[in-house]
């Protein structure tokens, strides 16, 4: 396969959350291209299971990619940028899933020992493929013993990885908020009830939640991606939406954010005499990394002789974290220097780091 026309190809067709139906034809046609004999294939939804029988198994190994893009214009200036407009592959999936079909690829060039799962995961970036994947019957009938994935890294260098034993990644909640008042004409602000001053006020004071709130020993984020309110300059707005993500180090932390989140709707319920409602949309567990197995994997890392580092904590989210609450393994960064980072529109990873990736992850299945 030539993994950069892949996951050029990839690259040109970005779709959301359980709407890959062209990303998954590509992945089909790809692996309907591989050697046969071994492998089974069955799709789920958008995404796809491939399994991979081994010639003397003891377990199955589970390798999973997430398949989705991201609702973004694309300002790479490649050649071969998105023809989906307003969609994006600005998280690496593209890379993700390239590295998945070399590895696969190499699994029917030369067998592994054990069973080999592969799971093209749709809707990573919501509303959440992996808890719904864990219950498909595939799922059930080719259950890894392990499992493990893993995500590029803009800041680090191509060629290189980093992981953790422990917490990797933190336990996500979607955050969209919706404000009614009162609209009515801009030259008579007394008369109406002004959505977008209060939602205004509300993203300036749920800052002080990480500010005042959260104890200073734990780690904690709430973003507002996006504001919408109103419909032109002299009309008083009836409504606002406000739509972001929470993130936390501890489920604890994330239940306590969201009653601060409540408090603060309630006290501007009653200071602008609106209604203020919150839903949390999709939750994802943290990504927790099974201590045994990441030191496995970084005593192999070592042995083979590939450039890893230990890893921080990031706030990022990620829901193959159900995957690792069910299933002990592991998640690792994968070194692909750009100087934009993940969820911008001129993220550009460097191509060497897949066929680095391939190694890594095909060296992984047959050894772990
Ligand atoms: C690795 C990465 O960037 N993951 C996403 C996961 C999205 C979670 C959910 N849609 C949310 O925004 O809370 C991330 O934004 O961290």
């Amino acid at each position: 396969m030539d993994y950069i026309a892949m996951r050029r190809a990839l690259h040109q067709i970005p779709e959301l959350g359980f709407e890959e139906v062209k990303t998954q034809k590509m992945l089909l046609e790809t692996i309907d291209s591989m050697p046969q004999d071994r492998l089974t294939v069955e799709t789920w939804r958008t995404g796809i299971f491939v399994f991979v029988q081994g010639e003397n198994p003891e377990k199955t190994i589970g390798y999973r990619t997430d398949i989705d893009g991201l609702p973004l214009e694309e300002k790479t200036g490649y050649e071969f940028a998105s023809v989906h407009k307003g969609r994006m592959h600005a998280c690496g999936h593209d890379f993700h899933m390239t590295i998945a079909l070399g590895a696969l690829e190499k699994m029917t060039e030369t067998p592994p020992q054990n069973n080999v799962l592969f799971l093209f995961q749709p809707a990573e970036e919501g509303p959440g493929g992996a808890q719904p994947m864990l219950e498909a019957e595939p799922m059930k009938k080719w259950r890894p013993d392990e499992i493990f994935a893993l995500h590029v890294a803009p800041e680090l260098p191509a060629r290189t990885l980093s992981v953790k034993p422990g917490l990797l990644f933190a336990n996500t909640s979607e955050l969209f908020i919706d404000f009614k008042g009162k609209g009515g004409h801009a030259a008579y602000p007394h008369k109406t009830k002004d959505m977008t001053v209060a939602a205004s006020y509300f993203v300036t004071q749920i800052q002080e939640i990480v500010a005042r709130r959260v104890d200073p020993l734990e780690s904690a984020v709430v973003t507002i991606g996006k504001i919408e309110a109103g419909t032109v300059q002299n009309i008083i707005a009836e409504t606002a939406r406000l739509e972001g993500t929470l993130r936390t180090t501890s489920g604890t932390v994330m239940t306590e954010v969201k009653e601060e989140l409540e408090k603060i709707a309630r006290g501007m319920e009653i200071a602008n005499d609106c209604s203020v409602e919150i839903d949390y949309g999709s939750n994802y567990y943290q990504v927790y990394n099974d201590e045994t197995l990441t030191s496995t994997f970084t005593a192999l890392m070592d042995e083979l002789e590939y450039d890893w580092r230990e890893a921080d904590r990031a706030m990022t989210g990620e829901d193959f974290g159900y995957m690792l609450k069910e299933i002990p393994g592991f998640m690792f960064w994968l070194g692909v220097d750009s100087e934009a980072g993940l969820h911008q529109a001129t993220l550009k990873p460097k191509e060497e780091a897949l066929e680095y990736g391939i190694a890594v992850v095909t060296d992984t299945l047959y050894r772990l």
